[in-house]
């Protein structure tokens, strides 16, 4: 039989699968991959086109054929095998798993086991019919015990994520986080609010009582001799309790529901924040709408929880804290029935848990990769129009769309499934209750006082556990968003320079490059070995070759990336020494593709410098060439520009970021290709500006065209692999007859002299 995932080599902690369906299908790796990344547990997942092979790190305390079962539901997930064991018999546990955590309990529990089932054993054939019931009840509380023990461990070792190595709290505490107090009123709102309600219920039973045998006891006892005052009596306690349950009911959702909204808040406001001050590599390596995802979607599920779900929990728990001693103590002898369906429906939500995460997992990588695509096309609106590229575009969407269709009709169909098997077990415990606690009555062991009102008790509590499905569901959905907001907050932010402050006021402006050089991560050098000195108070300029490494230089200085060996210095000081802020506030920087926010054009100039006066916009903009065309719009400045500055031009783009730097009045200022969309008309009235803006600061240009840069007291022309071809001034640099000579000649028509 073909086989689609076979392990190749477990050890703790990391597990190596050969999978088929992801040979030659770079597509289906990468999903594979990030879904196995998403699960909670898995700390990373690599999976290679070429090889077929998947390796897999995970938690050590994740056992390792939880990890190999996970691994093939993925793989069948994705792979659209039916069989769901990868087509080849499934091993119980991949070759050399380790062995589960050594402790005593291995000795201790099986000795346990086998007395117990002895002692068990002689009960059920000599014992009484109590003895009998009573083993009934330890097997049902045994098997409870166990399956929400080994529930309890998973969540557990599932919430240790690698992102937060050492933090012991459980998931959902850290959730809660600063909340605890509004978590304890809630909760304590919620246990009322189900005492009320098994007051309710028993008031109810009592009433059933009274009308078949013209007296409840408990009543009795409390001077209500006759029927009617009983029902009178009964009439005002049920009115009491609905009063009760309506108001603590009221009360209690109120305040679930406002933790959640304080939990969604907390995160999002604590995660943008650590978003803010990723390093930006890290940042441009997550895709937006993953973190946009983790932003929306998965905050908000970890408040959702909270809202609705550990509610529910809590009314569960309640009931049961209540009416298993009730059972107990008033009718032992159906204790078991009612509560059988207890450990099942915890089995099968655990089994349920476990398709689950893979199933997830996929589902939400799909949909990710669904909606970064619809972001992409629809951005892509002109190229995508100019090129008739509609109908590819559209394919493109329902692909994914079908994709995200196929495994969330899966997901779907498997909560379903569960949730019905859970209504189906607590519907045939109801009956068993019913049936049994009615045969005791008849036979004479079981009083009908006693009985009546503890039938419609379980019932309530049954009816909570049918919800269990839904609540495991949400339990898992927010473990899985926890994680991924976890791993979003596990990226490193900017590590700032401990060398001591830097006075804007006296920068100099001086910068200097000592062999530097770096890599993209995965790519060759941009820049090897490269020395460089931009002197303080001048005007530079950097041109050359495309890819040659220009604005990598740029951003080295501004600290976007650390050099890998040698050092930029500014003012003779390493750049990895000062403040990243007392850094980025002296350099001005207009990037090759400025942003421009959704907002007015005097917003945008203000951007970064926001106490500056009306003046002070209109002087940056008039010097940036910007003034005659805003004054022209009939809102002005007050023009409204919309996303990224749609509603203009891209010169006009670019003349707003200019202003924008030109206002920050920074000593140093770097502009990459700031006027390359300007008309040459324009640029050369915004470079006669620039020129008395100069006059006291360092400048930094990086142009393509050379009229841009002809008037530089210095231009290093820059050739591939991040080297200096060429220095000198303009006129010297024609006198060489080099590169820049030939490139002058290009575009100016003009030979050098
Ligand atoms: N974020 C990035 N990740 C990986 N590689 C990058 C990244 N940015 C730039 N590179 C690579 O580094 C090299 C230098 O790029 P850089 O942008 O510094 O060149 P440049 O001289 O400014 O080019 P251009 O004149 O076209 O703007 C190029 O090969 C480029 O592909």
């Amino acid at each position: 039989m073909e086989w689609n995932a076979r392990p190749r080599s477990v050890t703790p902690g990391r597990q190596r699968w050969d999978v088929k369906p992801v040979l030659g299908r770079p597509r289906t790796a990468e999903v594979l991959a990030a879904a196995l990344r998403r699960i909670p547990g898995i700390t990373d997942a690599q999976a290679n086109p070429v090889t077929g092979g998947v390796l897999v790190r995970h938690e050590a305390r994740v056992h390792a054929a939880d990890v190999g079962r996970i691994v093939r539901r993925a793989v069948t997930l994705i792979a659209g095998d039916p069989t769901g064991t990868g087509g080849r018999p499934t091993p119980a546990r991949p070759a050399a798993a380790p062995a589960p955590r050594a402790d005593r309990g291995l000795v201790v529990r099986p000795v346990l086991a086998v007395g117990g089932g002895v002692a068990a054993g002689i009960a059920l054939v000599k014992g009484s019919a109590r003895s009998r019931q009573l083993v009934a009840l330890g097997a049902v509380t045994a098997a409870t015990a166990t399956v929400l023990r080994k529930a309890w461990d998973r969540t557990t070792d599932a919430s240790r994520n690698a992102a937060r190595p050492g933090d012991e709290r459980h998931p959902l505490l850290e959730i809660v986080g600063p909340h605890r107090r509004r978590l304890s009123r809630a909760a304590a709102l919620s246990i009322a609010c189900q005492v009320s309600e098994i007051a309710l219920g028993t008031f109810l039973g009592w009433t059933g009582l009274v009308l078949i045998k013209g007296e409840a006891a408990p009543l009795a006892r409390l001077g209500l001799t006759t029927a009617s005052a009983q029902l009178l009596g009964l009439a005002g306690l049920v009115a009491a309790a609905c009063a009760a349950v309506a108001g603590l009911s009221y009360a209690s959702n109120l305040q679930w529901r406002r933790l959640g909204q304080d939990i969604e808040h907390d995160w999002r406001s604590r995660t943008y924040r650590h978003v803010q001050h990723l390093e930006l590599g890290q940042l441009e390596g997550e895709r937006t709408t993953r973190v946009a995802g983790a932003l929306t979607d998965d905050v908000g599920q970890l408040g959702a929880f909270f809202a609705g779900p550990a509610n529910e929990v809590l009314q569960l728990g309640t009931s049961l804290a209540l009416l298993v001693p009730a059972f107990l103590l008033l009718a032992p002898q159906i204790a078991w029935i009612a509560f059988l369906p207890i450990p099942v429906v915890a089995w099968l939500s655990l089994r349920h848990q476990d398709k689950a995460a893979a199933d997830y997992a996929v589902t939400g990588e799909r949909r990710a990769r669904l909606g970064s695509q619809v972001i992409n096309s629809l951005e892509a609106g002109a190229t995508v129009k100019s090129f008739c590229t509609e109908d590819h575009e559209a394919e493109r969407i329902d692909e994914l769309s079908e994709a995200a269709q196929e495994s969330g009709r899966r997901t779907d169909r498997s909560t379903i499934r569960h949730a019905e098997t859970v209504r189906a077990c607590t519907t045939a415990s109801m009956a068993g209750t019913l049936l049994i606690g009615g045969r005791s009555v008849l036979n004479g062991t079981l009083r009908f006082e006693v009985f009546s009102p503890l039938i419609g008790l379980p019932q309530m509590l049954l009816m909570r556990m049918s919800r269990l499905g839904g609540i495991v569901d949400q339990y898992q959905r927010t473990l899985a968003s926890h994680d991924r907001v976890q791993r979003l907050r596990a990226l490193p932010v900017e590590a700032d320079g401990t060398g001591g402050t830097v006075d804007v006021g006296k920068v100099r402006g001086e910068i200097a490059l000592d062999h530097v050089s770096f890599a993209y991560p995965g790519r060759t050098p941009a820049l090897e070995n490269l020395s460089m000195t931009i002197p303080a108070g001048q005007v530079t300029a950097l041109v050359g070759a495309t890819g040659s490494g220009k604005t990598t230089i740029a951003r080295l200085l501004m600290r976007f990336q650390d050099a890998d060996s040698g050092s930029v210095l500014l003012d003779g000081r390493d750049v990895r020494e000062l403040p990243r802020h007392h850094l980025r506030h002296a350099v001005g920087f207009v990037a090759q593709d400025p942003f421009l926010f959704d907002g007015t054009i005097a917003d945008n100039i203000r951007y970064g410098s926001f106490d500056a006066s009306d003046e002070a916009v209109v002087e940056a903009a008039m010097r940036a060439e910007a003034h005659p065309f805003v004054a022209a719009l009939p809102d002005g400045y007050e023009t409204l520009i919309g996303e990224r500055g749609a509603a203009l031009s891209g010169g006009q783009r670019q003349r707003i970021a200019l202003a924008r730097a030109i206002l920050k009045d920074a000593p140093v200022v770097i502009l990459d290709e700031a006027t390359s969309a300007v008309d040459n008309e324009t640029e050369a009235a915004i470079q006669r500006t620039l020129r008395v803006f100069a006059a006291d600061r360092t400048m930094l240009i990086i142009a393509h065209r050379l009229s841009t840069v002809r008037h530089a007291d210095r231009i290093y022309v820059m050739d591939q692999g991040g080297v200096v071809a060429e220095q000198g001034t303009h006129d010297e640099l024609l006198a060489q007859h080099g590169l820049y000579a030939s490139l002058w000649q290009l575009q100016a028509g003009e030979p050098a002299a």
